[in-house]
């Protein structure tokens, strides 16, 4: 898969770890930045990850800050982005299955490389299950929260 990935100043120093993980799995991954610690603003880099799924060069996410949750609120803002912050192996692949989640969020500042791979790893075995008509309903409810609150955007979000 092709992925882009991510992170501020505070993810930065778990985001090379992680990237270079990610390209030892066979993946083809886009290092969007930051490229050192010097302080930045974690919305900069949540806004090209999220470019980068709607514009399709990719097809999935990773988007690192500190706690997670920063990247996880903005990259949200994007229609498309469905971003989740997944310190645990289950949420990490479940919220792809159920969920059809497509940026992994992590926080630098809570988890240890040893778990991040593994979340990474569950992350990015896992596929949507779009035989199962209960998640499509949801998935389609959400799109449907997302039409109505994101109106001027329509016609930019991903396809599924
Ligand atoms: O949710 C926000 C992120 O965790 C940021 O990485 C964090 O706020 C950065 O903190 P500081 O500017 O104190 O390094």
């Amino acid at each position: 898969m092709k992925i882009a990935i991510a992170s501020d100043h505070a993810g930065f120093p778990l985001k090379e770890e992680v990237r270079d993980y990610v390209r030892k799995l066979g993946h083809e991954v886009e290092d969007l930045g930051a490229y050192n610690t010097e302080p930045s603003d974690y919305p900069d880099f949540a806004l090209l990850v999220g470019k980068a799924l709607i514009a399709g060069t990719v097809e999935r996410g990773i988007l690192i800050c500190g706690s997670g949750v920063g990247v996880c609120v903005a990259a949200n803002k994007m229609p498309g982005v469905r971003a989740g912050m997944c310190h645990d192996t289950y949420s990490a692949h479940q919220g792809v299955e159920h969920d059809e989640m497509n940026v992994l969020v992590l926080g630098a500042r809570i988890i240890g490389s040893a778990l991040a791979y593994e979340c990474v790893d569950a992350y990015l075995k896992a596929n949507f299950i779009a035989s199962e008509p209960r998640f499509v309903r949801r998935l389609n409810k959400v799109k449907a929260i997302e039409k109505t609150y994101m109106p001027d955007a329509a016609g930019t979000t991903l396809a599924s």
